[in-house]
């Protein structure tokens, strides 16, 4: 196989923001070691997408999860980079013709965290607080368990909102653990929410890999980085928000666990409002996960009746 050497880098394309970058040269270094081969051997690529360039409206009216991947994926197909490193959360269940997404690197803490300069967690906030979150599903589950609080637009990078809790502009906001941890934000008032209070976001915290589905030696490239056990439950998951029909119009969670070769998949699909929440648990053969995830998502869909998400 011909490997990538510092006069003909392997192209590793990337959105610009911290916790991009930080993704990004975790895959660089991974490849680097697993390899051998020099960092250089491996470029990083900052490719601006519409969803960094448009900071002024709500992300649920830019048009699904698409926007932060559009010019990524045109990149890949006409090669001007031959792998692209994302959060998987933000991804779309299906890729366009002509792209593959089967690496996914070993998963990190997959739960929402709870920041807040002076309160503890949900349960302290003081009646009426303020909530900073540009996300319908963490809005949503919010206002199931605490109708009176206020929710406010938040968007802009983990950096920028942080700086909005200490201007005041809201008493509160989520963000996710892993990417806290993979910015090394140690200092940052942050407590991790157990699944039980706050399913996460399908995919939450695992990192994956596109590539050219045609290029054989990428694929290759890529092996050592791929993580079994993170492949099931990213399977189960998404297959279960592909058959939700699920965009960022819609406030759904969903997390997939693996233990001794079963796997416990839990869901949850809410009123946008919170007035609703149908929930589902579900444990089966780990390589069935999509299975699993499938008939989940035909349950609660049975249960939500039309006109749900309105
Ligand atoms: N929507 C932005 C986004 N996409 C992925 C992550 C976190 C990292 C991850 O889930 O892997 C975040 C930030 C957040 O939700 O706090």
């Amino acid at each position: 196989m011909q490997m990538p050497d510092p006069q003909s880098p392997l192209k590793i394309g990337t959105r610009g923001s911290p916790l991009a970058l930080a993704q990004a040269e975790e895959a660089q270094a991974r490849l680097a070691v697993a390899w051998d081969l020099p960092f250089e051997a491996f470029e990083i690529v900052i490719i601006r997408t519409t969803g960094d360039r448009v900071v002024d409206r709500p992300l649920s009216q830019l048009g699904g999860k698409g926007m932060f991947t559009k010019e990524i994926e045109e990149a890949l197909l006409s090669g001007g980079i031959d792998i692209a490193v994302h959060s998987t959360k933000d991804m779309p269940t299906r890729q366009p013709e002509g792209l593959a997404l089967d690496c996914f690197l070993e998963r990190e803490d997959p739960r929402d965290a709870f920041v807040s300069l002076v309160h503890g967690g949900i349960r302290d906030l003081p009646e009426g607080a303020t909530v900073g979150t540009s996300s319908l599903r963490r809005r949503a589950q919010l206002l199931a368990r605490r109708p009176d609080l206020r929710v406010v637009e938040f968007r802009g990078n983990l950096q920028t909102r942080l700086l909005k809790l200490s201007d005041g502009v809201a008493d509160a906001t989520f963000l996710a653990a892993a990417g806290l941890s993979r910015l090394k934000m140690t200092e940052v008032p942050a407590r991790a929410i157990a699944p039980e209070d706050m399913l996460p976001a399908v995919a939450q915290g695992a990192i994956c890999i596109e590539r050219r589905a045609e290029d054989a030696r990428t694929g290759a490239l890529l092996e050592p980085l791929r993580h079994g056990p993170t492949h099931l439950s990213i399977a189960a998951e998404r297959a279960y928000l592909e058959a939700l029909d699920g965009s960022c119009q819609t406030p759904i969670a969903g997390l997939a666990e693996l233990s001794g070769g079963q796997l416990r998949l839990r869901g949850e699909i809410l009123r946008t409002d919170g007035s609703e929440v149908l929930t589902g648990d579900e444990t089966g053969a780990a390589e069935d996960g999509a299975e699993i995830g499938r008939a989940m998502a035909e349950r609660l869909l049975a249960q939500a009746g039309p006109g749900f998400f309105d």
